[in-house]
């Protein structure tokens, strides 16, 4: 398996959100959740999944997207955007490391911040003959509503999701490689390796332990990550009919541990 992962980082754009003066944050807002909206379109309609991280930078999983769907990404951008992007393409077997080949190809063109760096597109889709096959983990708090949306304020319920969030994010990065993002709502999609169902399990008992949210997981894999998110959705369907924690589209073709 090998996941294809791009960095997406909005050239200069530090300096442009204070010329000639500060902007109005609001109308930074709507530039940023705009553009975000338009590459979740534009990569989702190629099989694709974009998340916002720190917005300014974002992440996307690119299985089956190749150089010429970057650079015909990046000319939609400058024509419809006060700003530009540049692209960092990476792949390996844990997605971390994809995040860090793409990261460094972009490092490696300038910095965020250099007016003269513009539009980099750097490293290499996967070949045609390499298996694209990827994992999406779609976590989701359980009983989320009954818990805190129907019982506490909007602020406090939030905590409770960004804790398990915070938790889980540093735990699937540090022991896995993998990468979890916050989606909205309760739910957080995990980039994965080839994970166990004892692996999966252990991430939700850190995070209870952790932080007291109790969480559930469904695991898909694709070629695509649509593919691989979609299953993943099934898979979480399946346990909330049959009351687990861990789900699986697939049989796992793992360790045998569990
Ligand atoms: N991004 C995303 N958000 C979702 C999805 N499904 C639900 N949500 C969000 O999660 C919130 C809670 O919904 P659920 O997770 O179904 O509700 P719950 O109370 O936690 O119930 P259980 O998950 O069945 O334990 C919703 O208001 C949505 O904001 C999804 O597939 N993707």
């Amino acid at each position: 398996m090998t996941t294809q992962l791009t960095l997406i980082q909005i050239d200069n754009y530090g300096p442009w959100t204070i010329t000639p003066e500060p902007r109005r944050e609001m109308d930074l807002q709507t530039m940023q959740s705009r553009l975000f909206a338009d590459l979740a379109q534009f990569i989702g309609s190629r099989g694709g999944y974009v998340f916002f991280s720190r917005f300014d930078n974002m992440i996307a999983v690119t299985n089956g997207i190749g150089r010429a769907g970057h650079k015909a990404l990046q000319e939609s951008v400058r024509n419809r955007y006060p700003v530009t992007v540049s692209l960092g393409i990476g792949t390996a077997e844990t997605p971390a490391a994809a995040l860090d080949e793409a990261t460094e190809q972009i490092q490696a063109a300038g910095s965020a911040q250099d007016e003269g760096r513009t539009e980099v597109l750097a490293g290499e889709p996967l070949g045609a003959d390499a298996d694209a096959t990827t994992h999406i983990a779609h976590f989701d708090v359980n009983d989320a509503t009954g818990k805190y949306t129907d019982q506490l304020n909007e602020f406090d319920s939030f905590i409770h999701i960004e804790r398990s969030y915070a938790s889980l994010m540093e735990y699937m990065r540090e022991a896995h490689g993998a990468l979890s993002f916050f989606v909205g709502g309760d739910n957080i999609i995990a980039v994965c390796p080839d994970l166990s169902a004892a692996d999966y399990r252990d991430a939700i008992n850190h995070v209870e332990r952790d932080v007291g949210v109790e969480l559930k997981v469904g695991v898909g894999r694709g070629t695509t990550a649509h593919d691989a998110g979609y299953a993943a959705k099934h898979a979480l369907e399946d346990c909330r009919y049959e009351g687990t924690i861990v789900e699986f589209d697939h049989p796992q073709a793992t360790t045998g541990d569990d």
